[in-house]
């Protein structure tokens, strides 16, 4: 159903025709009051990094078990979650009770162990943890975020048009973008497995922004607005872009935060790898100007990247002692 997702081409803007970014900005605006979800094509991220990245995922979760635990899940959203090792709660769409079948593994912007804010303990800004016998790993996920990274700063400019807002109203506000990088495996699911057993249940990101890079075994399906589940197709030199919790909230609910999930009964292992970008660690997420009106007033204070995901994975976090398993992290 290629039609139901938007496609932006990124072209124009790229090659820098007169214009674009409005164009741009209109089909975002539509996508996200519409769908919550638009493929980008165009993108200028080359097929062979994105190649390896996936290649780096599969390398990544083939290893055994306990080089897996050597680098465990923490505080800041870093490192290792095993299978069945999380259960959709915070944000789910309908009540979920089995745990999600996948394993993931999560990376952060690489700080260096004298950095400010790792010395300080600040959360979610520690140091990455790395794989030790997984030797050009570390390189390929860095070049692939850093790719991520920079495709997410050529996107902004669209959602300040999207928004009504002059093109750089973002900028300073992603001059250092936290991300998270995450890769996925999901194993084979049995045909014959209960129907609410999900590879990851139902839910909406917690970002300003998900980049997905397309998966070549299908599986992910997106909820409309009228409550009907479409499956999102496999488009071949695309990624799948939608927009989580925080954007909907900085919009003050005008863009869509669209539940989706997955489902792996396709008899082959699936692998995906999603990049969540935020806003800036410090930078304040107020009710953007052109999204509140008298019909629609400010529906929320101001928030910083810290104060919604603390509110989000701490009561699970609180609960369950030191062990953020029971916390599921789209977005985080
Ligand atoms: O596996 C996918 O295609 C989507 C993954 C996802 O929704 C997530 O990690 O938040
Ligand atoms: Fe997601």
């Amino acid at each position: 159903m290629p039609a139901t997702i938007p496609i932006l081409d990124l072209g124009p803007l790229l090659e820098g025709r007169p214009g674009a970014l409005e164009a741009l900005g209109a089909e975002l605006r539509r996508a996200f009051t519409e769908v919550g979800f638009y493929f980008v094509r165009n993108h200028g991220v080359p097929q062979p990094l994105i190649d390896a990245a996936f290649d780096a995922a599969a390398r990544y979760h083939a290893q055994p078990l306990e080089a897996k635990l050597a680098m465990p899940f923490n505080e800041h959203n870093q490192g290792y979650l095993p299978m069945r090792g999380n259960t959709t709660r915070m944000n789910a769409v309908d009540g979920i009770k089995k745990p999600n079948m996948n394993e993931a593994v999560f990376f952060k912007r690489e700080l260096p162990l004298d950095h400010p804010d790792v010395l300080a303990g600040k959360r979610f800004r520690a140091v990455n943890q790395w794989p030790a016998n997984l030797p050009g790993f570390r390189e390929t996920a860095l070049e692939y975020a850093g790719a991520m990274e920079k495709l997410g700063k050529t996107l902004v400019p669209i959602y300040a048009a999207a928004l009504g807002l002059p093109h750089d109203w973002f900028d300073d506000k992603f001059r250092e973008p936290m991300f998270t990088l995450r890769m996925t495996h999901y194993p084979q699911q049995e045909p014959t497995s209960a129907e609410d057993e999900w590879g990851l249940a139902p839910h909406a990101d917690t970002s300003f922004m998900t980049i997905l890079a397309q998966n070549k075994v299908p599986g992910l399906s997106i909820r409309l607005p009228d409550g009907t589940w479409i499956d999102a197709p496999a488009l071949e030199g695309c990624f799948l872009v939608n927009g989580g919790m925080m954007l909907r909230r900085w919009t003050n609910q005008l863009f869509l935060a669209t539940p989706h999930r997955v489902t792996n009964r396709s008899g082959q292992e699936r692998y995906a790898i999603p990049f969540f970008m935020d806003c800036s660690y410090d930078a304040v997420m107020a009710p953007i100007p052109t999204c509140v009106s008298k019909t629609n007033p400010a529906r929320f204070q101001p928030f910083t990247y810290l104060d919604f995901m603390s509110e989000y994975s701490g009561a699970n976090y609180g609960e369950r002692g030191r062990s953020a398993a029971g916390v599921e992290l789209q977005g985080a």
